[in-house]
């Protein structure tokens, strides 16, 4: 489980969070969502140890992050993040790139190897393993980098805009059934941001809504589009609840041309 109480996070002197308290359950795939620039990253990195909050904390197993070294190790063993533009070394192959993440997670190396193997083939990268990162397209990148987060067996996934960055159909597709399965079959609990409506609908247990630096809803897709009383889609609701003024301002867009 994932405890996260009275979380404040500040830049400099700009609060981003305001005191953000949720639980999140084991096997639960949660979907952070709100505008551009609300702090979900920030919230994802603050859940990945990244960011020291300046109030507040965030628990893993009843294990508080950055409170000791022996406990930062043994959260650090369980949960992978992966960042929205993920840096990867483009010397070396996407192969030695994902075997290297199982390493740090010692995973052992021939169930690395077989895993390895499974995650370019879902990835449709069997051949392309061998060849340079600095030969891959941007939608190839994005899938090694997700491939070293999967490859690492964490029970935590804190994935940051995972189906962004290029990925095409049968990627969203096959990141998708993973993701599911993950957390149905295996308990793994995934907390990850993505704008995509579609997406948040049939992936999310629950749906993190954060406006003006509060968690303003933290509920099911079907309370949301109940609690927002637009009918069927969750597309409506959240443009509904996250910006009222969308279809005003693109009026008043064509409107105000010359
Ligand atoms: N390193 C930083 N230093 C100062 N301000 C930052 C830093 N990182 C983010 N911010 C600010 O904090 C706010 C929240 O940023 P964050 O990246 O968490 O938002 P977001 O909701 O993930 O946005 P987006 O949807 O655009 O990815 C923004 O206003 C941003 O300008």
């Amino acid at each position: 489980m994932i405890r996260v109480v009275n979380l404040t996070q500040h830049y400099s002197v700009r609060p981003v969070l305001i005191d953000i308290s949720m639980e999140i359950a084991t096997g639960e795939l949660v979907t952070v969502l709100g505008p551009n620039g609300m702090g979900k990253s920030t919230l994802i990195q603050a859940l990945a140890g990244i960011l020291a909050p300046q109030e507040g904390y965030v628990e893993f197993d009843g294990v508080r992050r950055r409170s000791s070294p022996e406990g930062e190790l043994a959260i650090r063993s369980k949960v992978a993040y992966l960042p929205d533009k993920p840096w990867l070394p483009t010397s070396w192959t996407g192969r030695d790139f994902i075997l290297a993440a199982a390493q740090l997670y010692d995973i052992p190396a021939s169930g690395a190897m077989d895993h390895a193997e499974r995650l370019l083939k879902l990835f449709h990268l069997e051949k392309e393993g061998n060849w340079p990162v600095n030969s891959y397209s941007a939608g190839q990148q994005k899938k090694i980098a997700l491939a070293s987060a999967l490859i690492t067996e964490a029970p935590y996934l804190l994935l940051d805009e995972p189906f962004s960055g290029g990925l095409d159909p049968a990627g969203i597709l096959a990141l998708k059934r993973v993701l599911k399965r993950l957390a149905q079959d295996q308990d793994v609990t995934v907390v990850m941001t993505t704008p995509v409506p579609e997406l948040v609908e049939e992936l999310s247990s629950r749906v993190a809504i954060i406006r003006e630096g509060r968690l303003a809803t933290f509920d099911t897709v079907e309370n949301i589009k109940r609690a927002a009383g637009v009918g069927e889609s969750l597309e409506e609701a959240l443009q509904k609840m996250l910006d009222p003024d969308a279809l005003a301002n693109i009026e008043s867009y064509f409107e105000e041309l010359p």
